[in-house]
């Protein structure tokens, strides 16, 4: 990657490149509530969520943070911040109860009142079109696994960029794919909750081949910029003997989706692995990966925290920090590295490995938005009523060093979204994982903007990060 120098750093600060673009993210299920309002129908994590044992606590999203009513605070809050955009996601069984064919009026509705409330206040609308509510009655009919599922999506596509391409500013066809079908239909730990590496595989790809469908209707209906967004992962091996084991887990979870959208393949390394190759496993047709590769205008990256992985020792006991992660592999939590609420490790300069590493490797020229990055503490509130997280506060601060330090490498990042604006629904943590710049205060709907919010809120401003 060629080292690219513009004026990016004064003495006392970090300045980010003119017309980075700041934002905040949320998702519809996590935030919205309103969960049978106004026609909407049912989707997986309504049925997820109201399934005993399934969800922390029995949380559900039949509430949340009540942004079905209360968007307009939400709205007020992004440009306390003075964010220049809004991540936020379209709940497909809202728009069409059943997943397909009919559409429900009052839920475009909702839609376009939040949209027309962004545009009116200056944030540009980036829209996911699916961040996992699955409409139930699609799930019923086999869910992600169902190769039909891509044309069910393409059309669910076609009927958002009809109805809000004029005003959206980017458009994401979906969130987290591996998660998706790995959480999802795996280990069953999301909605629909399938333990079933068949499945997992066979949703793999027909979430590309939706992705696909979704890209071509989206560029028949509106003129926005079109993009998706995956979580990456960054594996660091403790011993050399492990370098090939973090490779394979870098090919499961990134190679399945980078390597067929700009390669028009599955990685290599996957070859005969019909568990975690959809090639191998017999999913992929003629003309498959033209659909899939479809042009993108960007590419959406949502990174939290790396994984260390070793070999397991001989005598086949974990020592401290080790899990067993199979017959002779382990993960392993470093001494030394913070973790947080949701045990996940603060390591700021992977998010830099991440996208000098993995990324502009194969995106090369294509703009990078980072969709999400952020972290779970205990917040509270104190007596004076300020929640000081200043955790969070680090966390952020560390990893906006190491985007700036990405872009400086050469990595044409464009835009950083804080996840989240608000505490949400943490799927199957629900209420108990805070990542939100704003409090909110579940009994009462209060939003509090957290100590972290007025830190964000001055960098976005001066667009530069202080040292
Ligand atoms: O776990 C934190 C976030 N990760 N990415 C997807 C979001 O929906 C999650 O809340």
């Amino acid at each position: 990657m060629p080292r690219r120098y513009f004026p990016m750093s004064t003495d006392d600060q970090l300045r980010f490149p003119d017309g980075f673009l700041w934002g905040a993210a949320t998702a519809a299920y996590q935030i919205e509530g309103g969960a049978d309002a106004e026609g909407k129908g049912p989707s997986i994590w309504d049925t997820f969520s109201h399934t005993p044992g399934k969800v922390f606590h029995g949380d559900n999203g039949d509430v949340a943070c009540d942004s079905f009513h209360r968007y307009g605070e939400d709205i007020a809050l992004l440009k306390r911040l003075g964010v220049g955009s809004y991540r936020l996601s379209l709940s497909w069984p809202r728009i069409q109860p059943t997943g397909r064919g009919e559409v429900n009026a009052k839920g475009l509705d909702y839609y376009n009142r939040v949209i027309d409330g962004l545009v009116e206040a200056g944030i540009e609308p980036s829209v996911t079109l699916y961040h996992w509510d699955l409409p139930q009655a699609l799930q019923d009919a086999g869910g992600w696994a169902n190769r039909d599922i891509a044309d069910w999506f393409g059309e669910f596509a076609a009927i958002a960029g009809e109805a809000f391409g004029d005003r959206v500013s980017r458009w994401i066809t979906l969130n987290e794919p591996w998660v998706v079908a790995h959480v999802g239909y795996r280990d069953g730990r999301h909605a629909p909750g399938i333990q079933d590496p068949a499945l997992a595989v066979a949703a793999n790809h027909h979430l590309l081949l939706a992705h696909g469908n979704a890209v071509s209707a989206l560029r028949a209906s509106s003129a926005a910029p079109v993009g998706i967004t995956l979580n990456l992962t960054v594996e660091r091996p403790v011993t050399p003997e492990a370098a090939a084991h973090a490779a394979v887990l870098e090919a499961r979870q990134n190679g399945v989706y980078l390597d067929p959208i700009f390669h028009g393949r599955y990685p290599e390394l996957l070859d005969g692995d019909a568990s975690f190759s959809p090639a191998a496993a017999g999913h992929v047709r003629d003309g498959d990966f033209e659909i899939i590769g479809a042009p993108l205008d960007f590419l959406g990256v949502n990174f939290y925290a790396p994984h260390y992985v070793g070999m397991l020792h001989a005598d086949g006991e974990p020592r401290r920090g080790e899990t067993v992660t199979g017959p002779d592999t382990v993960s392993i939590q470093p001494d030394g590295l913070p973790i947080t609420a949701m045990n996940w490790l603060v390591e700021p300069g992977s998010i830099r490995e991440l996208l000098t590493r993995i990324v502009a490797p194969v995106t090369g020229a294509l703009p990078v938005y980072i969709t999400e990055n952020g972290s779970s503490w205990h917040d509270y509130v104190t007596q004076d009523g300020q929640v000081n997280d200043l955790e969070r506060i680090a966390y952020l601060r560390g990893h906006l060093a190491a985007v700036h330090g990405a872009i400086a490498d050469g990595v044409p990042v464009k835009g950083y979204f804080a996840w989240s604006l608000l505490d949400n629904f943490e799927w199957a943590e629900g209420y108990a994982k805070r990542f939100g710049l704003v409090y909110v205060d579940f009994a009462t709907q209060e939003r509090l903007l957290k100590r972290s919010g007025e830190v964000y809120a001055s960098i976005v401003a001066a667009n530069a990060l202080p040292k």
